[in-house]
């Protein structure tokens, strides 16, 4: 069901329903009306019928949304019905609060390896994970089919290394590094920029918008 025009905005929108829709599972609740969604997701009914009408509706008149068809559904919209395999280049702080996180895995997002470019830190070990040396990502990445690099080096130097994990194969970048990464039209980087999300924070709190 991918559909190459559906904008942004909507697939930036997809992940928080599937969330919702899951938390509303887990209480059993089996099906929701587009008001009720709305009353507690914050976007508009109108929003969300327009939304999931990108996909086909879902929806029934007079009964709303069976829930878990479609928390199904949009999981299959955003892949989630398929499992990824990671490595994560930059064991430091942030590289190290990723790794420890269980959360990705039971999303379906495995990080298999650890990698370093540091002699000191190479050869520690996080939860089950030896960091190893990054002379061999690109080995590592062929060796065992690796969808995803997760980027948490710093400025300089992410450049090369996402030159060599898209030459090793992966199709798919998260990048926590400070700058915007220039790839190849096959390769999708998802940047995550805390810093710039704070900023937005503090736009939001000026005293003059409150
Ligand atoms: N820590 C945070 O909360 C945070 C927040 C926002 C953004 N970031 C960004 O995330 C990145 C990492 O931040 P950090 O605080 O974890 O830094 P850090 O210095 O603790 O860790 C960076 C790690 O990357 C390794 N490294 C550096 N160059 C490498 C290379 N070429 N190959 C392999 N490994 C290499 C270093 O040895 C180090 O272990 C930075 O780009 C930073 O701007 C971090």
């Amino acid at each position: 069901m991918a559909n190459k025009n559906i904008s942004m905005a909507v697939i930036r929108r997809l992940p928080k329903y599937y969330r919702y829709l899951g938390d509303l599972l887990r209480k059993d609740i089996q099906r929701i009306s587009s008001k009720e969604l709305s009353d507690i997701i914050g976007f508009t009914a109108s929003q969300i019928r327009q939304d999931l009408n990108n996909f086909g509706g879902f929806g029934q008149q007079g009964y709303g949304y069976n829930i878990e068809d479609l928390h199904t559904e949009i999981g299959k919209i955003l892949g989630l019905d398929k499992s990824y395999s990671a490595v994560l280049i930059g064991a430091g702080n942030l590289g190290q609060a990723i790794a420890n996180y269980a959360g990705f895995r039971n999303a379906g997002f495995e990080i298999k390896a650890l990698f370093d470019a540091n002699p000191k830190v190479i050869g520690l070990k996080i939860r089950e994970f030896e960091i190893l040396d990054s002379d061999f990502i690109e080995e590592y990445i062929k060796e065992n089919n690796i969808d995803i690099g997760i980027l948490c080096v710093p400025k300089n130097g992410a450049q090369q290394l996402a030159d060599r994990l898209v030459n090793a194969g992966v199709k798919g970048i998260w990048n926590f590094a400070p700058l915007d990464l220039n790839v190849s039209k096959d390769v999708i980087v998802e940047n995550v920029n805390l810093t710039e999300s704070l900023f937005t924070l503090s736009y939001l709190m000026k005293e003059d918008l409150l």
